[in-house]
């Protein structure tokens, strides 16, 4: 039988991902002694484990070359895409904020703001929700850094513990939405591997609601 093949995204969302995996009982030794590797088996090989950036787990998973994902809501609101977003994983919490320097009045004047962010989709829809016309302007990392020089008059970011912020002299100015780890699954293969997908699926929902009543 060919495995599942689950794409996971690099970084910040592994290990909790492999923890996951590992309290359903799939030995993950290969994944946590992976070296350079990408793409391993774990379990007794039913399931293979795909390593990859954020965005690329999307498309991968999009593609169907991988049957399911764990990837940030960040990332889907950010790229969207077609594919099943079947659970919310519990980790991998921050949330998507407008941040800029506290004594900052965004709404002064009429001025069009310029935005800068990672999100730049998440940041035009945001603004456009609140029918505000603004400039944005990618910034590939260390976003905090753009109201600080002077490029932009705020950003949208991820905030997590707030103190990438603090330390830089912003503050959160308004809250846009929550973000955690989500599992999505290819259409097709949600079809052509129902039963062994669901399952998988039905174990992960069983594990999320245990550890939602111990916390
Ligand atoms: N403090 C945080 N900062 C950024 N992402 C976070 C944070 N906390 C949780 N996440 C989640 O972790 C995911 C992966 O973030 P990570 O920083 O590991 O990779 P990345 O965003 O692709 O950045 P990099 O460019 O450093 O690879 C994010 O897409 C988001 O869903
Ligand atoms: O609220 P905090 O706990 O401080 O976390 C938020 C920070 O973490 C992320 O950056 P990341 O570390 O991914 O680096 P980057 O800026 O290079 O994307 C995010 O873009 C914020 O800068």
């Amino acid at each position: 039988m060919k495995p599942i093949r689950i794409a996971l995204t690099k970084g910040r969302l592994e290990n909790k991902t492999v923890e996951l995996l590992e309290r359903l009982g799939y030995d993950c030794t290969n994944a946590r002694k992976k070296g350079r590797k990408l793409i391993m088996p774990i379990g007794n090989g039913e399931i293979e484990v795909v390593l990859a950036k954020a965005a690329d787990v999307v498309t991968y998973v999009e593609s169907g070359v991988c049957d399911m994902g764990v990837v940030g809501k960040d990332t889907i609101m950010e790229k969207g895409g077609t594919f099943y977003e079947v659970a919310d994983l519990g980790f991998g919490k921050c949330r998507f904020a407008v941040a800029t320097l506290k004594e900052k009045d965004l709404y002064e004047g009429y001025r069009t703001l310029t935005i800068a962010s990672k999100y730049v989709n998440v940041a035009k829809n945001y603004f456009e929700q609140k029918n505000m016309d603004v400039d944005v302007v990618k910034i590939e990392g260390s976003v905090e850094l753009a109201p600080v020089l002077g490029l932009a008059d705020a950003i949208v970011d991820i905030v997590e513990t707030g103190t990438t912020l603090k330390e830089n002299g912003l503050v959160v100015k308004e809250e846009v939405c929550p973000v955690s780890a989500r599992l999505i699954v290819n259409i097709a293969s949600m079809k052509l591997r129902k039963k062994e997908i669901e399952e998988l699926i039905d174990k992960i929902e069983k594990d999320i609601k245990k550890r939602a009543k111990e916390a």
